[in-house]
C-alpha cells in the first residue's frame, strides 16, 4: 500500500483519524472545517476548508476531490469546479468548492462530509508534435457520431 504523508491542520480532526484508513473504501471523507452552521443557497459556490494538507510527493499520483453521491444526487452539493485535481507538489490544505446545484438552501454543518479525495495514477507523457496522425478507424468523428442505439 502506497504511503502518503497528511497533515491534520485542524485539532477537531483528530478523533476522525480512522476514518483516513478505512480499508476498501476508494475515497478518503473530506470534511467541512467551518465554525458555524453555514448556509449554502441555491447556484452559489464556497470554498471550503477540510483542516487537512496531504503532499503526494511523486509526479505519477494526483487526487481528485470529486462529490459525495447521496449529497450530490439528493441535496444537489457538487464540485464548484466540477472535479478538484490536486497536484502532487501541492502541500497547502485541500479546499473544497462546495456549488449547491440544487434549488433549496443547503445547511452545512462544522465538519460536516462534503466531498471525497481519490488517489489516482497519472501517466506522465511527452507529446510529439506531428503534421499528420496515424488513421484510425474513428478519425475525427465525435460527439455522438454513432447514434443512439
Ligand atoms: O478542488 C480543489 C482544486 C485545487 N486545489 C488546490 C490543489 C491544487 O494543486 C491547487 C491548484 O489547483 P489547479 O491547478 O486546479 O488551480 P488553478 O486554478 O489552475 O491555479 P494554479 O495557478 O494555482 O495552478 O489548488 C484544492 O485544494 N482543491
Amino acid at each position: 500500500m502506497l504511503k502518503i504523508d497528511i497533515k491534520i491542520l485542524d485539532p477537531r480532526l483528530e478523533k476522525q483519524l480512522p476514518a483516513y484508513a478505512t480499508p476498501g473504501s476508494a475515497g478518503l471523507d473530506l470534511r467541512a472545517c467551518i465554525d458555524h452552521l453555514m448556509t449554502i443557497e441555491p447556484g452559489a459556490a464556497h470554498l471550503i476548508p477540510t483542516g487537512i494538507a496531504i503532499h503526494l510527493a511523486d509526479p505519477g499520483l494526483a487526487a481528485m476531490v470529486i462529490p459525495r453521491s447521496g449529497l450530490g444526487h439528493k441535496h444537489g452539493i457538487v464540485m464548484g469546479n466540477l472535479v478538484g485535481l490536486i497536484d502532487s507538489d501541492y502541500q497547502g490544505q485541500v479546499f473544497v468548492s462546495c456549488w449547491n446545484r440544487g434549488h433549496i438552501p443547503f445547511l452545512l454543518n462544522p465538519l460536516e462530509r462534503i466531498a471525497q479525495l481519490v488517489v489516482v495514477p497519472v501517466v506522465q507523457v511527452e507529446f510529439n508534435v506531428v503534421a499528420d496522425f496515424e488513421q484510425s478507424h474513428r478519425g475525427a468523428n465525435g460527439f455522438g457520431s454513432t447514434g443512439k442505439h
